[in-house]
């Protein structure tokens, strides 16, 4: 048996949903540059589950279907009420969340075509809803209703601060949703297909999916990039800060992927959003320090910044409370997840690696009352 730890270069199965080749993205053929430049996220959700691009007729016809389908069970807005609201990590809340919407949703266990992409647009379509009435509930105000007419991107910041949000912070939301929709088979992702590949249900898989996206070394990386952000505070902090982390060989958060070798092509779209949000909010230091903390992990480290490590500073500037970086990331990343169980489902085959047995053999087995 040959091990490859991590399953590094493995290849677990084909796709047609987005591809990393030659630290080039795309989704469904389509470069990330240019998504990220010119689509609306609706158009790349409809783009990565229908497989092509909308026409304006479709878009409307989609993007209204979401806009139907954000209204939460009052039970889950209970549910978030009776947390212990100082210590519940949004991420957990969440992961529930979506587990309890299964709850809700009578075509949960139905496995066929249409009825999941009926549970796909109502899955993608109350994500937004939960992450903000879970943060307006933990402030002490109540969740708001979407706004008709808005975008998904602009009803989530609505949703959050109730104000309608400047063309700006929408423009840079819709890029950042964009650019996290889909990955190839990353952790979460790979979740999500192994889940549904028992022949289990999509909210089995999304709620699988939102638990790996939680950890430091995925998703949860751009809540951590912030930490660290704060704790340097100071551009003349960043030299000591960082040389000290790598002395003692501790992971610079928001640096290094899996695949990408020579950068990850999300990152740069972040970086440029930095810049331009930080003049806005006059926190350009935030700007400054990730370009410092970029040259020096680059330089000594031959890491590229991967697209958590901007992100933070992005969503930092848009005003956002730094615990729900993930729960955003979700709420852009469940539409691939959702495309990927769409596609497992198509060509179903069960996932079941091995595993090399480096146990003991041969025990002799001593009866409990002699041990
Ligand atoms: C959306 C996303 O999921 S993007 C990734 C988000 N995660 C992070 O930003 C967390 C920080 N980064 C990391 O932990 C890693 O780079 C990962 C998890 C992204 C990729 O990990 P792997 O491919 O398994 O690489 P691995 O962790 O084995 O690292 C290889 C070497 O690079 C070093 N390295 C990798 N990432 C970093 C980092 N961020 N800072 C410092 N050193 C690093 C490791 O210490 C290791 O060094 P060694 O060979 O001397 O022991
Ligand atoms: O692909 C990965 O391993 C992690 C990543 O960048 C993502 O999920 O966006």
């Amino acid at each position: 048996m040959t091990v490859s730890r991590g399953l590094e270069g493995v290849v677990a199965t084909q796709s047609s949903i987005s591809s990393i080749i030659d630290d080039v993205l795309t989704y469904r053929g389509y470069n990330i540059d240019d998504l990220a430049e010119q689509a609306s996220f609706e158009e790349v959700v409809y783009l990565l589950w229908f497989g092509r691009l909308p026409n304006q007729e479709e878009h409307k016809v989609f993007a209204d279907e979401l806009s139907a389908q954000t209204e939460l069970p009052e039970e889950i807005i209970a549910h978030f009420r009776s947390y212990n609201l100082d210590s519940v990590h949004p991420m957990a809340a969440l992961r529930t969340a979506v587990s309890m919407l299964g709850l809700f949703d009578d075509e949960a266990d139905i496995d066929d075509p249409e009825a999941n992409k009926r549970k796909a647009i109502r899955l993608q379509a109350k994500m937004p809803a939960l992450v903000t009435a879970f943060s307006r509930i933990r402030s002490g105000k109540d969740p708001i209703a979407p706004k008709k007419g808005l975008s998904i991107a602009a009803n989530f910041l609505y949703m959050l601060t109730g104000e309608e949000p400047n063309d700006i912070s929408v423009e840079a939301f819709n890029k950042a949703l964009v650019l996290h929709a889909d990955h190839e088979l990353n952790a979460s992702t790979f979740t999500a297909r192994v889940c549904v590949a028992t022949l289990s249900d999509m909210y089995s898989g999304v709620t699988a999916a939102i638990g790996a996206l939680k950890g430091p070394l995925h998703g949860g990386a751009n809540e951590r990039v912030m930490k660290m952000l704060k704790e340097i505070g100071t551009i003349d902090n960043v030299e000591p800060y960082i040389q000290n982390a790598l002395d003692n060989k501790e992971k610079i958060m928001g640096f290094g992927h899996r695949v990408y070798k020579t950068g990850d092509p999300r990152a740069k779209h972040l970086r440029e959003m930095s810049q331009e949000l930080t003049k806005v909010t006059g926190e350009e230091k935030y700007y400054e320090m990730s370009v410092a903390i970029e040259k020096l992990v680059t330089g000594q480290k031959n890491l590229p910044p991967n697209v958590d490590f901007y992100s933070a500073s992005v969503y930092h500037s848009l005003g956002i409370d730094h615990d729900l970086f993930t729960p955003i990331f979700a709420v852009s990343r469940v539409s691939g997840w959702i495309a990927h169980i769409l596609e497992q489902f198509e060509n179903n085959r069960l996932i079941r690696p091995r595993a090399e047995y480096v146990g003991k053999e041969g025990e002799t087995f001593i009866p409990i009352a002699q041990r």
